[in-house]
């Protein structure tokens, strides 16, 4: 059974990845908060993250914390040889390369969605952008009010699809007198209630409109693929993977 390590174990994601770990056995996690442990998982402060790796003798670790958590964790895992996947959002582009350093030494999979449904958005998008080369482009997505980070990953890594096919630029909202350009893609973000990702593309010509959207109904998508992808990225070598990689294999 996969030993697993949860970075970001007392918040939303580090629940559900508790919940969903079946096929794998959460032995230890990370977080910042005093709590001593979560669900009788013991909790270990970041700092010492290396150590306790060693210690509960760790497979892999599962991140869902935020980017200078994820970040200090990358090191420890360095230190101690472990591969780790990466699910938290909202990194800069420091915080990027730090991950790339990482992966030249650690199996290092990261994912802005570890749901399958929104890999296969993305490859839709892909070709519909391709087909569709002159529609104009509305991008939104709507998460609950905790979120901290906009536009989610999600839609960032949608906008990274799109701009393979097509230079556009990115409108992160509109007011006043502001004529559309040709080249632009409004991006939208809302925030409410507790609602756990929702992602959606029109792409708008002439006399027609087509939407590509996706909703998770529950945060276990995501702890659920996490955990695939943890499971699968043991015992290969020190590299950048992708999600897509897990969904292919
Ligand atoms: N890739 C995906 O499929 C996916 C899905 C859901 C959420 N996410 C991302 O996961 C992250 C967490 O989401 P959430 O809803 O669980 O957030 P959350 O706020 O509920 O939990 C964040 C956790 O990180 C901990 N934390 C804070 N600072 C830390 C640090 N320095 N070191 C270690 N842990 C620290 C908090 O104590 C908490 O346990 C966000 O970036 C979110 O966008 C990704
Ligand atoms: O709940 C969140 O926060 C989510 N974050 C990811 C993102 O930023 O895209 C994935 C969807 C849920």
């Amino acid at each position: 059974m996969t030993r697993v390590a949860v970075n970001g174990v007392t918040g939303q994601m580090g629940g559900a990845v508790i919940e969903a770990a079946t096929d794998s056995e959460v032995v230890v996690g990370f977080a910042t908060s005093e709590t001593s442990a979560v669900d009788g998982v013991p909790v270990v402060h970041p700092a010492d993250a290396a150590e306790a790796l060693r210690e509960y003798d760790v497979d892999v670790v599962v991140d869902f914390a935020v980017p200078e958590g994820a970040l200090i964790v990358a090191e420890a895992c360095v230190d101690a040889g472990v591969p780790m996947v990466v699910g938290t959002t909202g990194f800069d582009e420091d915080g990027l390369a730090r991950l790339q350093d990482a992966s030249e030494e650690i199996p290092l999979l990261k994912a802005t969605n570890f749901s399958q449904g929104i890999q296969v958005l993305q490859r839709l998008v892909s070709e519909a952008v391709g087909t569709l080369d002159d529609y104009d482009l509305e991008l939104m997505e709507t998460h609950h009010n905790r979120k901290v980070d906009a536009p989610s990953g999600t839609a960032n890594s949608i906008l990274d699809v799109i701009q393979e096919e097509r230079d556009v630029e990115p409108v992160y909202g509109r007011e006043g007198h502001t004529p559309r350009k040709d080249d632009e893609i409004g991006v939208l973000a809302r925030r409410a209630g507790d609602i756990r990702g929702e992602h959606e593309l029109v792409l708008a010509g002439n006399d027609e409109v087509l939407s590509l959207s996706h909703r998770a109904e529950d945060r276990g998508v995501f702890a659920a693929g996490a955990l695939d992808a943890a499971t699968w990225l043991v015992g290969h070598d020190a590299g950048w993977y992708e999600f897509g990689d897990v969904v292919d294999a």
